[in-house]
């Protein structure tokens, strides 16, 4: 009987050219063959001039499609495509790579222009048990489809464009099991940030984290995205959830996704794409969805988090190892100990992201929005997750709820989620925004930045103030 495997495991046993030393298990190197890289303008180009220096061709351009989002301009009439000459120089040799070496690539006035993780999965690319690497932490993202996704650097992009391959080291593996059913108001965002306060900013840190429980199963596959888009707060290199039925039905239709007696040849192979029973994990934690409410965070990591029913924590109160990081968070969010979440007011509110921009996210926050108004003195702005949401969005109506209520209707792109076009927080300017990272500066040199879900930054942007989504009664 062979022993029972972790998912992972299977993924990356299955993805083996080679072994590169002679350890079994966590820290065996190896060659992994890679299915799938998505390429973006700002992490790409060094790897492309490598290759070029090299005289080196990309071994198989079909593995990669390229998408512009992190500097693009997202101004509601797309008549601005960068928001400066650096800009336009990244995304128009980021065209030139694509053509001179064969790679699709979604320039900013294509169709299906997005973030790139929200851009892949639309299309059916991301399917059960790949290998997918690429430049952007987040490609944890694609773990909602049972694939194994994780972010490289670029001269890894540069091996991988080259040789379809990259050395790898074999992770730990850690098992989070949400069991039982959230309340309402609680989001996959919530499941996740909530995961994060439990275990730490690190507390994944080297190992593959497969997300399980009834309450994981229980999600569509765009809150599953977020669930393993946002792992990587935790430090995880690599999340996981089973895929089931649900993915299937997901990828139907989609354009890039397998039909017909491909996708039944697909799914026998995707049936054995779960941890057996009796598979070994290093770490196990177990959180009752039942204990779980809608999260904010109150620092300058992920982990400093809370129920919207709590208060600034007072530095003295916590352990000994958390109260400097927690002086120091307090004192950059201009914020009081002991004050409640709830009286914390804010400036601007931001919808968007690979975390939370995608359909779902839209409609959940205009179910806040409809027959509401921003607060008077916030700005509030969406960026939806790509083109293609922005178009079913509108078709649906969504924009119209948005406008209404005071919100910007913007272009798609990474925009306000890190600030690296002209969507920038001012020094001092306190955000409520649906996105994955509250460092320091992340949205605007001296910007201040509340982590929550996409209808508690509705809820905040008609309060004025960081709100609790389970008292805004739904009209
Ligand atoms: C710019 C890129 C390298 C970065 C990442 O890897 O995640 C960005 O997307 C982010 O979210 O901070
Ligand atoms: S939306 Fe934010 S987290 Fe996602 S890829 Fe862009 S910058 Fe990174």
């Amino acid at each position: 009987m062979p022993s029972p495997r972790t998912l992972y495991d299977k993924i990356i046993d299955r993805h083996r050219v080679m072994p590169l030393n002679d350890i079994e298990g966590p820290g065996e190197q190896l060659l992994l063959y890679v299915d799938r890289t998505v390429l973006n303008e700002y992490t790409s180009p060094q790897a492309f001039s490598g290759l070029r220096e090299a005289g080196r061709t990309v071994w198989r351009p079909e593995g990669a499609l390229g998408v512009v989002d992190h500097v693009n301009s997202t101004a509601p009439d797309r008549t601005a495509i960068a928001p400066d000459a650096d800009a336009q120089r990244q995304i128009d040799y980021f065209a030139r790579n694509g053509r001179d070496f064969g790679i699709e690539m979604y320039d900013v006035l294509h169709p299906r222009q997005g973030v790139e993780h929200v851009v892949l999965p639309e299309l059916g690319w991301v399917v059960p048990g790949l290998v997918i690497a690429a430049g952007d932490s987040h490609t944890t993202t694609y773990g909602a489809f049972g694939s194994v996704g994780f972010g490289i650097g670029t001269s890894d992009i540069e091996h991988l464009l080259a040789t379809q391959t990259l050395p790898y080291t074999r992770l730990k593996s850690m098992r989070v099991t949400i069991d039982g059913t959230v309340a309402p108001g609680v989001t996959a965002k919530d499941m996740i940030m909530a995961v994060i306060r439990a275990i730490g900013a690190a507390g994944a840190h080297g190992h593959a984290l497969e997300l399980a429980g009834d309450a994981v199963r229980a999600l569509g596959i765009e809150g599953r995205m977020t669930i393993c888009n946002m792992a990587v707060e935790c430090g995880a290199r690599v999340a996981l959830i089973e895929p089931d039925e649900a993915v299937i039905d997901y990828l139907s239709g989609r354009p890039k996704a397998p039909k017909g007696e491909l996708l039944e040849q697909a799914r026998r192979v995707w049936a054995d794409l779960r941890s057996d029973d009796g598979a070994r994990f290093d770490r196990e934690v177990h959180i009752d969805a039942a204990d779980i409410a809608p999260m904010v965070t109150w620092g300058t990591s992920p982990d400093q988090a809370l129920p919207i029913d709590g208060a600034i924590p007072d530095p003295a109160a916590l352990p000994a190892a958390e109260r400097q990081d927690a002086e120091r968070a307090i004192a950059y969010m201009g914020l009081t100990p002991g004050m409640a979440l709830e009286a914390v007011t804010i400036d601007r509110a931001f919808i968007g992201s690979c975390t939370n921009a995608r359909l779902t996210d839209l409609r959940a926050a205009a179910e806040i929005l409809k027959g509401r108004k921003v607060a008077p003195g916030v700005r509030a702005m969406i960026s939806p997750g790509s083109s293609t949401v922005r178009r079913e969005a509108e078709a649906e109506g969504l924009d119209a709820i948005f406008t209404a209520a005071g919100f910007e209707w913007r272009q798609s792109g990474c925009s306000l989620c890190l600030a690296m076009n002209d969507d920038v927080l001012a020094p001092g300017e306190r955000c409520a925004s649906s996105t994955n990272r509250n460092f320091e500066g992340r949205q605007g040199s001296g910007g201040r930045t509340h982590l929550m879900s996409p209808a508690m930054v509705a809820a905040a942007a008609v309060s004025g103030h960081l709100a609790d989504v389970r008292r805004m009664p739904l009209p």
